[in-house]
């Protein structure tokens, strides 16, 4: 197809190869990255691994150095311009004006997107949000999380097909994310396309899928099963007497330092411990097997996302001759 539209099925983002250098330096590494109609697709990994970079450039912000895609079915070099006008986009600092009112801000967001029937859609918003009643309170005195609601709701006033959101609940209470949460499923519902970068695990097993990017590159991508169970690592919880002058993070530190061990860190008076073969993780922990119980339990998400980090670290180690 080639000006926009999508065949019913296809992915609305379907993009190969995806570069993007600052200044010589590769920060988006040949990245591909497909996401259907009405799927949350979380976007993890560590700071500065090119998260935003990469949003920036599905939503025709940034030009791609390589690499080719569509969105919404539009060249993502050629038709950005279409691409823009149906994505909405919500930057990790989203400004809203504080000394206008929410009303008055939503009215903004309308016209710089040329809608009709504004102050229809804003009384909509408002009434979606549950600020019907406040809307002439100012926006500056909304706490942190009806801030971001706010934000969520200027970003939608143009009825996007696609929703980019970075880092949206950065510092924001955990009922007032449970809460952005129920209303981006309820947006996805609608057949909404959400690609979202946090780096909570919690909002991450939100997700339909998962994408992981290190240092510029992919490096998995999935159900978080499909991720948790193509990590191949495995994981055993232990809880016993820990308590006889080495508490559960002197002995994590302990047995992470034994062959077979990837990782292992206290959790309360628990410790979990992982590594890439079953056998030898149990052998690594056999010296502490008469007082403490080890049980197998699954790799959590974030197991496996602290494993593909260091191993990510490792290979970008450049060794100077
Ligand atoms: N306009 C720019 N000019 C030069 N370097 C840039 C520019 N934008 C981003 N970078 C660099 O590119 C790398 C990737 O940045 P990006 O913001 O995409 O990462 P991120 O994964 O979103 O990080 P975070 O989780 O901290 O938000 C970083 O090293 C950053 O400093």
């Amino acid at each position: 197809m080639s000006a926009g539209g999508v065949d019913d099925g296809a992915p609305v983002i379907a993009v190969h190869g995806l570069t993007k250098r600052f200044g010589g330096r590769t920060v988006v590494d040949a990245v591909d990255l497909s996401v259907g109609r009405g799927r949350i697709c979380g976007f993890l990994g560590p700071n500065g691994s090119g998260k935003t970079t990469t949003l920036r450039m599905i939503c025709g912000l940034l030009i791609p150095d390589g690499g080719e895609g569509r969105v919404l079915g539009f060249d993502m070099l050629r038709e950005r311009a279409a691409i823009k006008a149906r994505v909405g986009y919500m930057t990790q600092k989203f400004g809203l004006f504080a000394d206008l009112t929410i009303a008055e801000n939503l009215e903004f967001f309308a016209r710089v997107h040329g809608l009709d029937r504004r102050r229809e859609r804003v009384a909509e918003a408002l009434e979606r949000l549950g600020l019907a009643t406040r809307g002439q309170q100012l926006a500056g005195s909304l706490s942190g999380g009806w801030k971001q609601r706010l934000a969520l709701a200027a970003c939608v006033l143009h009825e996007p097909e696609i929703l980019l959101l970075d880092e949206p609940t950065a510092g924001v209470d955990p009922q007032a994310r449970r809460e952005f949460w129920d209303q981006i499923h309820a947006l996805a519902a609608q057949g909404m396309t959400v690609l979202v970068s946090t780096h909570y695990m919690d909002e991450a097993e939100r997700c339909h899928e998962i994408a992981y990017i290190a240092y510029g590159r992919m490096l998995a991508r999935g159900t978080i099963d499909e991720v948790i169970a193509g990590s191949r690592l495995h994981a055993l919880q232990g809880e016993g007497r820990l308590d006889d002058g080495r508490g559960a993070d002197r002995l994590a530190a302990e047995i992470e330092g034994r062959p077979g061990v990837a990782m292992a860190a206290p959790f309360g008076t628990a410790i979990h411990v992982c590594g890439p073969d079953a056998a030898d993780l149990r052998a690594a922990v056999a010296p502490w097997a008469d007082r403490i119980d080890w049980r197998e339990v699954q790799p959590s998400l974030e197991d496996v996302f602290i494993h593909l980090m260091r191993g990510a670290q490792d290979n970008s180690v450049v060794v100077s001759p």
